[in-house]
């Protein structure tokens, strides 16, 4: 039995197909990279795994049972707009998610559960190399700290499955090199399958052990949501080689300028 199997995924918003008829088999610690062009439902189908959005037709299932329909600790998520708290320190930011989780209603732990969700969660905030920055509030942390912050609190509430919706698109290059690091370093450490978002393939290409293209392979002018799009792509890349890289690109049906402008 798969770990997680997608069987006959459609999404559909009113009359406009997003998603059709995905068939997929994702093993225990496979780290798939999504890359497709701007609209096509990547961000659709991440919520489909997240439990925010629920199928029209088919379903995903998760060690054989259909995934609960609404969020929960198996499935963590971090956005590429930062969603701490404003108002939390940071460490207070990754105490909270576990309180929210193990106290939904109060939101608050007391007494030995307190004490070692700040345990756990100062052990985290080191893990992520934030261990200097527990006590700042999310408006004196930089982006690439911010992100930092929220992979932590993801962590905190140990999911199986990390959901990345390009959880680096709006950092500087050099700390998106930081960040890379220190994911396959907590994917490894934590034993996590990942799906990530990237609109960058090189980056998706470098951290995936597995990389999706979203594409439609049917369009109809006349009727542009008549067709969903396909995992049209569905490409290993854990050994890492060049000539792949350059495979994909040449036959990736939308090659954006991002995309060369990438290889560059
Ligand atoms: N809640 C919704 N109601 C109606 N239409 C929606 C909803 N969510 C998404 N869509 C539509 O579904 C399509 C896919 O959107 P989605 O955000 O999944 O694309 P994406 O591939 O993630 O795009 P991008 O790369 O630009 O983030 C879009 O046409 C969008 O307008």
């Amino acid at each position: 039995m798969a770990f997680l199997e997608i069987q006959h995924l459609w999404k559909e918003y009113g009359d406009q197909v997003v998603l059709e008829q995905l068939n997929k088999q994702v093993a225990k610690g496979d780290f798939i990279t999504i890359v497709g062009a701007s609209g096509c439902g990547k961000t659709t189908f991440l919520n489909l795994l997240l439990g925010t959005e629920q199928p029209t037709r088919g379903r995903i299932t998760l060690n054989g049972a259909p995934l609960k329909p609404e969020p929960n600790a198996e499935r963590g998520i971090v956005f590429q707009r930062y969603s701490v708290f404003p108002h939390l320190t940071a460490l207070e930011n990754v105490i909270i998610a576990r309180e929210l989780e193990k106290s939904p209603v109060l939101g608050r732990l007391f007494g030995k559960a307190k004490k070692a969700a700040r345990t756990e969660a100062e052990t985290l905030l080191d893990a992520v190399g934030l261990g200097h920055a527990k006590t700042k509030y999310p408006h004196e942390l930089s982006g690439g700290m911010q992100q930092r912050l929220a992979l932590a609190q993801s962590l905190i509430k140990k999911p199986a499955i990390l959901l990345l919706d390009e959880p680096f698109g709006a950092l500087d290059p050099g700390i998106r090199a930081d960040m890379h690091n220190l994911v396959l370093q907590l994917w490894h450490e934590h034993q996590l399958t990942i799906f990530m978002i990237t609109h960058d393939l090189k980056e998706g290409f470098h951290l995936g052990t597995r990389l999706w293209v979203f594409d439609k392979d049917r369009y109809d002018p006349q009727a542009p949501g008549a067709f969903g799009a396909q995992i049209t792509y569905d490409l290993d890349v854990s050994q890492k080689d060049r000539a792949q890289l350059e495979h994909i690109i040449h036959h990736h049906s939308q090659p954006t300028e991002e995309v060369q402008a990438s290889l560059a």
